[in-house]
């Protein structure tokens, strides 16, 4: 993965399908309050990332992302600065305010699926919630539940935190408040998306802190978007199966179809994705841009 060469900006880190920047200043200091955030084209499906690219991804992401942060607004600030950002991402990247990020992954599930559902059948609970007996994969939950995990390294696995360990790690006021924030963002995310033919399913979202210490959370990263959450085509919920999803099943269906020739258990990567592929899952991005924010991209 090639990082790009932004004058004024040093990269800091990346991620699977987003980069970290850090804005230079005119003497070549890196400008300590803020960063640049920016979002690839890169799409990753089952644990690996695909070639090629998905065209306007990365934009039509952080057009979502910009869009739920100001209908959240009400809700949590957040840590948008400006979309003044250099011209080889324009559309693309975000100047967001450098905080203390919370080393808690807030993840909260409206409907049952992956891991919760894991849990689910071997405990009855998630998270430690108790939750109703018969309970199937994309199963409705009577409320969102927070399902915290730990931030793994690179490499690894993140792990289910109990409440205790997120009381450990955060303090108890502020566990309380990311679990009450977190489920609240989904909650107003199902209402705007269900009248709009989508369902989330669940999501991640990032909280920090001022490092001056002044204010409370802060949403950070991005929020609500088919890369931090799971987006579920309505008309197709269906309980007692896996759903299929909104914008990877094109992937998903061909990477596993005889046509592609990949043999997942082998182990090794996945062909180069058809030109009809790619087509359809920009087509899909796009698709869930328009639908829930009314705007043409
Ligand atoms: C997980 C995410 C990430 C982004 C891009 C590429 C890989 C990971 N990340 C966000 C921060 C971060 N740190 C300080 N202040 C902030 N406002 C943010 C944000 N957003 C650190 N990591």
């Amino acid at each position: 993965m090639s990082t790009l060469d932004l004058p004024g900006y040093s990269h800091v880190y990346s991620g699977k399908v987003r980069d970290l920047y850090a804005p230079v200043g005119a003497d070549g200091e890196v400008v300590p309050d803020q960063l640049l955030l920016v979002a690839s084209n890169r799409l990753s499906a089952y644990d690996w990332m695909m070639s090629p690219e998905i065209p306007d991804k990365g934009a039509v992401l952080t057009r979502l992302s910009l869009w739920w942060f100001d209908q959240l607004s009400d809700l949590v600030p957040n840590h948008v600065v400006s979309t003044d950002v250099p011209e080889a991402v324009a559309g693309r990247a975000v100047l967001v305010r450098k905080l203390d990020m919370l080393k808690v992954e807030a993840i909260a599930r409206a409907y049952l699926t992956g891991g919760g559902l894991e849990e689910y059948r071997e405990k009855g609970s998630v998270s430690g919630v108790v939750l109703p007996d018969g309970l199937v994969d994309g199963s409705k939950l009577p409320e969102p539940v927070f399902t915290p995990t730990t931030k793994a390294p690179v490499g690894e696995h993140d792990l289910p935190m109990s409440p205790a360990q997120v009381e450990a790690e955060l303090g108890a006021g502020v566990a309380a408040e990311v679990s009450r924030l977190t489920r609240a963002i989904l909650a107003r995310g199902n209402e705007i998306a269900a009248e709009r033919g989508i369902l989330i399913a669940d999501t991640k979202v990032e909280f920090g802190v001022s490092p001056d210490g002044t204010g409370g959370l802060v949403l950070a990263d991005e929020v609500l978007t088919p890369d931090s959450s799971r987006f579920w085509p309505a008309e197709l919920w269906e309980p007692g199966h896996p759903q299929p999803s909104y914008d990877k099943q094109f992937v998903r269906d061909w990477l596993t179809s005889s046509e592609s020739g990949w043999d997942r258990k082998a182990g090794g990567p996945p062909p180069e994705l058809p030109a009809h592929v790619v087509e359809q899952t920009r087509a899909k991005y796009v698709e869930a841009y328009e639908r829930l924010t009314g705007e043409t991209f």
